[in-house]
């Protein structure tokens, strides 16, 4: 039996009177990562920060691996990226990195054998020795990440990590994370829907302070009805859904925005439904830019029906 990692029963936080979180129930295990998705103001930063322990929450439970959040005993079980993260000016990365290590009981071989693991982990061994004034605001955030990962923890919170980021930086981070999934389960809060569509199966959704239940989980869905994401150049919009809608095993199609159609499809009457579309979009010579399985998770959590 899979054990949780993250427990809440009942959580609740209230800012002298402003309700940020109210009544969350969730549960989860360890594994892909998982992310953390609402508006402004929806009680991210506060959810993670009652996970991290610097926050006591008003009223409710939770639990980390069974403990408290802050508990001594999830000391190198479990560590966090707060979404302003800051670097002391007058230390080397390295010596920041192993001032770290240390606190978490290694040795100072350990210590510096570790600090240099995660420095590599982020890809930033050649600045090792460097202060962190040198840093652009995605090394920073990278740096941010190693110190996250030192102690390979079980469980590593990330609040926004890829904001503000260049592409470059952006990809950097999300193959870290991929890369370091294998043996950390991360929780990630990003307002980056395509990002977290890459990284995460699991997605909780809040939206002012309630966490939406049926979004607990977002891969689940009835087996035979699969969905495909077809984005085209411009086209005629209402002549292309009448002829998909009379391919074999199409139930319905959709237009969410311009030159974006959802086919939702049966794939027990048609197994090659990307064939069929290909072959009508080329008899009609039309020109499509992107076809894709599934929906985006922008589609399953804001087009829902
Ligand atoms: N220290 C505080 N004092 C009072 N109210 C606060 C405080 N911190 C957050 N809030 C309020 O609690 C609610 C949840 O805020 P929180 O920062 O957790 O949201 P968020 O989802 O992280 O938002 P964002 O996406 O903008 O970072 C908001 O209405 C916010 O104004």
């Amino acid at each position: 039996m899979k054990t949780a990692i993250i427990q809440c029963r009942q959580l609740s936080h209230v800012y002298s009177g402003k309700l940020a979180l109210s009544n969350l129930n969730f549960e989860l295990e360890a594994g892909e990562p998982i992310g953390l998705v609402g508006p402004n103001g929806a009680g991210k930063t506060t959810l993670l920060s009652i996970l991290c322990g610097f926050l006591r929450p008003t009223s409710g439970k939770v639990s980390l691996f069974g403990y408290s959040p802050g508990a001594t005993q999830l000391i190198g079980k479990v560590s966090a990226l707060p979404q302003d993260a800051r670097l002391d000016p007058s230390f080397t990365l390295i010596e920041q990195l192993v001032f770290y290590a240390r606190l978490q009981g290694l040795t100072r071989q350990q210590a510096i054998s570790e600090a240099n693991r995660v420095l590599e982990a982020v890809t930033l061994s050649d600045i090792a020795h460097k202060k962190p004034q040198v840093l652009s605001h995605g090394m920073g955030k990278r740096v941010a990440i190693a110190q996250a990962l030192i102690g390979k923890p079980a469980l590593v919170l990330l609040d926004e990590p890829t904001a503000g980021l260049d592409p470059v930086n952006v990809r950097t981070v999300r193959s870290i994370i991929a890369e370091q999934s294998t043996e950390t389960t991360f929780v990630i809060s990003s307002h980056d829907l395509t990002e977290l569509d890459r990284l995460c199966q699991r997605v909780l959704l809040l939206e002012k302070g309630i966490l939406q239940p049926e979004y607990a989980t977002i891969n689940e869905q009835q087996a035979n009805i699969r969905f495909i994401t077809l984005q085209m150049e411009a086209c005629p919009a209402t002549e292309l859904m009448a002829k998909l809608q009379l391919l074999n095993g199409v139930e319905q199609i959709t237009n969410p925005q311009k030159n974006e159609f959802i086919i939702t499809y049966n794939s027990d009457l048609e197994a090659n439904m990307d064939m069929q579309l290909m072959q009508c979009i080329s008899a009609n010579q039309w020109r499509y830019r992107q076809l894709s399985h599934g929906k985006s998770l922008e589609e399953k959590l804001f087009f829902r029906e």
